[in-house]
């Protein structure tokens, strides 16, 4: 687990870290500080370049310079969220899944059949519709799902009680996804990668299961951005599996290379999955 993984698990390491005298390891807690260089510089360039690039970010950075409503910190603020929220959370499901898919031919051939019965000029509503597809982005999010470390909640005035303890207002709470979808009684044999799970009609995912899921988050602030992303994890996966008939995963992409590292989102250990594309 990386620095900001364990901070995301335990808050209190953020406020001790810069009292600790090795630079070393002040860094490994201070990647909020380099995800703002990076934001700083992603602004700078927006602007530069914002007579040609039209996409949400140059929207932004283009209202606030009229309106002067955001600063130049809060802009790049809003833009590491979109940085790490919008693209590395999908990329990294994506990588997971091609994966997943890759080192099992009998799956990777079902999913190819399914895709290959679209039309050529098919639509989100067509994807929707593709029981295999579906089913194994489903399980994807279940085992690889992008952030699945701690959610944390504030308790409301009042306080509240769970599972029959009662916790005062203002303390933090928190759940993760890992474990939660690693449960047992939940889902059968936890860690096998099975999207058949997740075929409408099959009695092994209870309705307390499915209510369970939640690679997104749950409740007010669950993922801004899930149905887009479900949108992009269609499409791509449809794609790739659509056009890539000549490829294969590459001998380093192993079972050991892909083993998650916990930075609050996830990462493959070796960074990448590789693929060979033969020709
Ligand atoms: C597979 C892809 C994604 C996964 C697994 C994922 C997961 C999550 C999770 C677990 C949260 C925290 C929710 C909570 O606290 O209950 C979150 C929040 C958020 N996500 Fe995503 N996300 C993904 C894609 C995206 C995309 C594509 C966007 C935007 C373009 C996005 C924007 C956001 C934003 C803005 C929040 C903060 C919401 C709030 O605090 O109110 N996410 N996401």
């Amino acid at each position: 687990m990386n620095g900001a993984g364990i901070a995301a698990e335990i808050p209190l390491v953020r406020y001790i870290a810069p009292l600790v005298p090795y630079k070393t390891f002040r860094d490994m807690f201070n990647t909020r500080e380099y995800l703002m260089q990076y934001s700083r510089r992603a602004v700078t360039n927006s602007r530069k370049n914002s007579e040609s690039a039209h996409n949400i970010f140059s929207g932004l950075v283009h209202e606030s310079a009229r309106d002067q409503s955001l600063s130049d910190e809060e802009v790049a603020i809003e833009a590491g969220n979109l940085i790490m929220a919008g693209s590395d959370t999908t990329a990294v499901t994506l990588t997971y899944l091609i994966w997943a898919v890759m080192c099992r031919p009998t799956l990777h051939a079902q999913l190819e059949n399914e895709l290959a019965s679209l039309s050529n000029n098919y639509q989100e509503t067509d994807l929707e519709l593709l029981p295999s597809l579906n089913a194994t982005i489903t399980e994807t999010l279940r085992l690889y799902g992008a952030a699945p470390g701690s959610l944390p909640r504030s308790v409301p005035e009042g306080g509240v009680k769970l599972s029959g303890y009662y916790i005062p207002a203002g303390i933090t709470v928190s759940t993760q996804s890992y474990s939660i979808h690693r449960n047992e009684t939940l889902f059968p044999e936890p860690e096998n990668f099975n999207p058949s799970r997740w075929i409408p009609g099959n009695e092994r995912v209870s309705d307390e299961a499915k209510a369970a899921l939640s690679p997104f988050g749950a409740g007010s602030r669950i993922c801004l951005g899930i149905h887009l992303s479900w949108m992009e994890l269609r499409l791509a996966t449809a794609e790739f599996f659509r056009r890539c008939g000549n490829v294969r995963l590459a001998p380093g992409s192993t079972e050991e290379s892909m083993w998650p590292e916990h930075y609050f989102l996830i990462v493959p250990s070796g960074h990448k999955c590789e693929v060979v594309v033969d020709s």
